[in-house]
């Protein structure tokens, strides 16, 4: 088993880490990478795991502690797996609504059968900035994306993807449930397995 009593999250994303740490539970502690600096890194990779891999390496070196980092975002089928790895700055910086704003209008004109769409996590877990050989854990949440916004839970674009499990939007989740059903949730519990937790 591996133990980390306290863990950086490389993440300055308040949702994801309400998130992660509520799928942690009280063993592992995250401290948000915040209390180390404001900067956030530049996401120059071109796939979720490198980004993940190069904020979870920044987050280390700033903290001298263990690192996680969580790259995400939501790919389309209908805009050839857009925004992906640009979804956080799909609409140039302007923050979320701004970002569902933009998917709405590239999918006016696409019916339901061809909105699907995934949600993409990729974490890595580094045990210090150089470490040779970060743990990775993937997981995917497939669905559709709506017309219209629905809910108030949740974060980012899940007011516009529809679960069709649960036959409701991401945001008309419960967190509890979110935490069950998510692509987060899938690469977190293969992360659990990994660390022996
Ligand atoms: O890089 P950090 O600091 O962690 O925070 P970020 O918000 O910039 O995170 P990403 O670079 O990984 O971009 C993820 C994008 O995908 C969206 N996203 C990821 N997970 C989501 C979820 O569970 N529900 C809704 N949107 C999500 C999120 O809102 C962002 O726009
Ligand atoms: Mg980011």
């Amino acid at each position: 088993m591996m133990l980390f009593p306290e863990l950086v999250l490389a993440s300055h994303n308040a949702g994801k880490l309400k998130e992660l740490q509520a799928m942690l539970g009280a063993s592992v502690r995250l401290r948000s990478v915040g209390e180390f600096s404001q900067v956030e890194p530049e996401e120059t990779g071109l796939s979720f795991v490198e980004n993940a891999i190069l904020k979870a390496r920044n987050a280390a070196r700033l903290s001298g502690l263990p690192a996680l980092a969580d790259d995400s975002g939501l790919a389309v089928d209908a805009l050839g797996g857009a925004p992906g790895i640009y979804s956080a700055r799909y609409a140039d910086g302007q923050g979320d609504a701004a970002n569902n704003a933009k998917l709405l209008a590239a999918l006016k004109d696409v019916p339901d059968a061809k909105r699907g769409a995934q949600f993409v996590c990729c974490l890595a877990l580094v045990r210090h900035a150089d470490d040779p050989l970060p743990i990775i854990c993937e997981g995917l949440w497939h669905g559709r994306i709506l017309h219209e916004a629905r809910g108030e839970q949740g974060f980012g674009y899940d007011p516009l993807f529809w679960v069709e499990e649960r036959q409701c939007s991401s945001a008309e989740l419960a967190p509890a449930d979110k935490n069950s059903l998510s692509h987060r949730a899938i690469a977190m519990a293969l992360l659990k397995q990994r660390l022996g937790l």
